[in-house]
């Protein structure tokens, strides 16, 4: 590696500090010629339709649902390395270049000049990274121990994506015109204070001005493009997701920058290892333009849409953001839902019952009082209702309980209260086998049926390890006598659980949906090669799990949660799986013991 010293002396340096004027002022010219690497299915074009959003995405020829669109792998991609956030327990390090989780791609090589803060999995990584990771380092070095793991990795993404301007002109070019709606931060700045931000928003613009500040000294580049990069990255990143989706990195990637959105979207990103994958949700017509969903779906329209208009500057007028009511807050008959008052929590129930109405109110108010702190503004409780997932104390845990149980017999089961309940429970449950499974189990019924609904496949969140985990957690408490129950019913459900995950599984990497019974049939073979293993021991186990989180393309390690298998264990399985397959009227329909919260 070189000094600082000698990179300020370097040509790419002076490269670095000239495409970073360039990218500063926008040309308004057309960017076609810019991503002429593109397939020929697709191309950018200009919707009159929708107020500012400039450019947008088409199809140049039909696709079906399921159909792959466009697969690239992303320009830049930075792994999450600050333990603390969005942590989860299947979450482990990753590759710094290839993206793979270490435990399962291999013993890990660390970058020695940046005391390990970044790692790779082979010295081939470690050489395909060098290009960008020598600047990265440089500027790593400058922070203790301490300060470089509080780096975001949104920090170090906009950091990579300076680096790769002084080697890429194509880049400098496409990055100049990318929406990044930088003028907020200036206008906040000028205005001084007077005009009106959200707190996350300020709290954006802060670290925007230590982000550049910080950049600015290492680069010695123009300001306002080093501002202007932040919000590229801000505006046009993209959660990076392992296979259980599950966020472990952010990524950016200038075509990918380039699709609008839709809260109901006809694409969607699918991750196969370090490939991404743009897939149709439905079918799609000849110049219908492509949208996917810049925040989560299955989330209140009012959320929605102060996401959108705090991340993204603009008002969503989408289908469902049209609709009177509030489609995840339906009423019984189907016919109408709850609207919500912007600014509190306060509705109306249109075409429903008074029942309904206060049945979601007292919900949300009791999520509420679980999610938020008293002193937040109307906006932060929002965000943190639908995006908060607190620890629970036993009582509140039972509190949620009886709320969930007293509320579930009048307003639908799927609705978007009941699904945050169990989700809660669901989180809060982890050191209770039994009410976990059952709470997975509800979580991932809701998310299926609204698969069905929207004919999109929403974060299933549910996941072939905590399947496992689930059944052989309950296989061991079975053993050890902690429990006594039903077996029969009990792998009945846990198989049925398994033939929802293979279904998602299959349909998210396969380019063509396949019939239930293949899903069925896949599965099946699936939990026979867990039978197949001859001396069934906890390294078979082990040994079968990371045969399958490699398949399923890294970034987790399942044999972290295998529990030990015996013989009478897998005899259990084979009760089951001598009995073929499951009929079809009783796929979503075996789920009534587990209601019993
Ligand atoms: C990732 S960019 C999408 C590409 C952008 N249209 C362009 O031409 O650069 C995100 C920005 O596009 C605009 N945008 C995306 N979807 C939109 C929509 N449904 N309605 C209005 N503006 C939208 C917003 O300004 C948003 O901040």
């Amino acid at each position: 590696m070189t000094g600082i010293g000698s990179f300020k002396h370097s040509s790419e340096f002076q490269r670095i500090k000239a495409s970073v004027k360039k990218v500063s002022t926008e040309t308004g010219e057309s960017i076609s010629k810019y991503y002429s690497n593109l397939p020929n299915n697709i191309s950018i074009n200009n919707p009159q339709d929708r107020g500012n959003a400039k450019r947008g995405v088409v199809l140049t020829r039909p696709h079906q649902a399921g159909e792959t669109i466009h697969e690239f792998l992303p320009y830049l991609e930075v792994a999450e390395t600050n333990e603390s956030i969005d942590s989860t327990d299947s979450k482990d390090t990753l590759c710094a270049h290839c993206m793979k989780s270490l435990s399962v791609a291999g013993a890990g090589i660390e970058c020695g000049d940046c005391s390990g803060f970044v790692k790779y999995c082979c010295e081939e990584c470690m050489d395909a990274d060098l290009l960008v990771h020598k600047v990265e380092c440089l500027y790593l070095s400058a922070f203790d121990e301490r300060e470089r793991a509080q780096i975001s990795c949104v920090e170090r993404l906009i950091l990579r994506l300076i680096i790769c301007l002084g080697q890429d002109n194509n880049l400098v070019s496409q990055c100049r015109d990318l929406t990044s709606h930088h003028e907020y931060y200036f206008k906040f700045k000028q205005e001084n204070n007077l005009v009106h931000v959200s707190p996350s928003q300020e709290a954006l613009f802060d670290a925007t001005e230590s982000y550049s500040l910080g950049f600015l000294r290492f680069f010695e580049a123009d300001l306002k493009g080093l501002i202007k990069l932040c919000f590229i990255i801000y505006v046009n990143s993209t959660v990076l997701q392992n296979f259980y989706e599950e966020p472990v990195g952010i990524m950016f990637d200038p075509f990918f920058s380039l699709i609008n959105h839709s809260c109901e979207p006809n694409c969607i990103l699918v991750w196969k290892g370090r490939t991404a994958s743009l897939r149709a949700l439905r079918p799609i017509a000849t110049n219908e333009e492509l949208f996917v969903s810049y925040c989560p779906v299955f989330t209140p329209k009012i959320a929605r849409q102060q996401q959108l208009r705090n991340s993204f500057y603009f008002d969503c007028t989408c289908q469902m953001c049209s609709t009177e009511f509030d489609r995840w807050f339906p009423s019984k008959s189907g016919l109408g839902g709850m609207n919500w008052d912007k600014t509190g929590l306060d509705g109306v129930m249109i075409g429903g019952s008074e029942d309904e109405q206060q049945s979601y109110i007292e919900l949300m108010q009791e999520l509420k009082s679980v999610c938020s702190s008293e002193d937040m503004d109307d906006v932060s409780v929002l965000q943190s209702i639908s995006t908060g997932i607190p620890q629970l104390n036993p009582e509140e845990r039972l509190m949620l309980s009886n709320l969930a149980y007293k509320h579930v017999s009048v307003v639908p089961r799927q609705s978007w209260p009941m699904y945050k309940l169990f989700l809660l429970l669901k989180n809060n449950t982890i050191e209770d086998p039994i009410a976990n499974l059952r709470f997975t189990v509800l979580t991932t019924d809701i998310e299926n049926s609204l698969e069905h609904q929207l004919d999109f496949k929403v974060s299933l969140g549910m996941s072939f390890y905590e399947i496992c985990i689930g059944i052989l957690k309950l296989i061991r408490m079975q053993r050890q006598g902690e429990i006594d129950w039903n077996l029969d019913m009990l792998f009945w459900s846990a198989l049925i659980l398994a033939l929802q995950a293979n279904k998602h599984i299959v349909l998210k990497y396969n380019s063509n949906f396949q019939p239930l019974t293949q899903d069925l049939k896949s599965v099946v073979e699936d939990l026979r090669s867990l039978r197949k293993v001859d001396t069934v021991n906890e390294a078979d186990a082990h040994v079968y799990l990371e045969q399958l989180s490699q398949e399923l393309g890294g970034g987790v390690n399942l044999a972290k949660y295998c529990q030990p298998l015996e013989k009478e264990d897998v005899a259990q399985f084979n009760l089951i799986l001598e009995s073929g397959s499951v009929p079809d009227d009783q796929m979503y329909s075996n789920f009534g013991w587990l209601l019993q919260i």
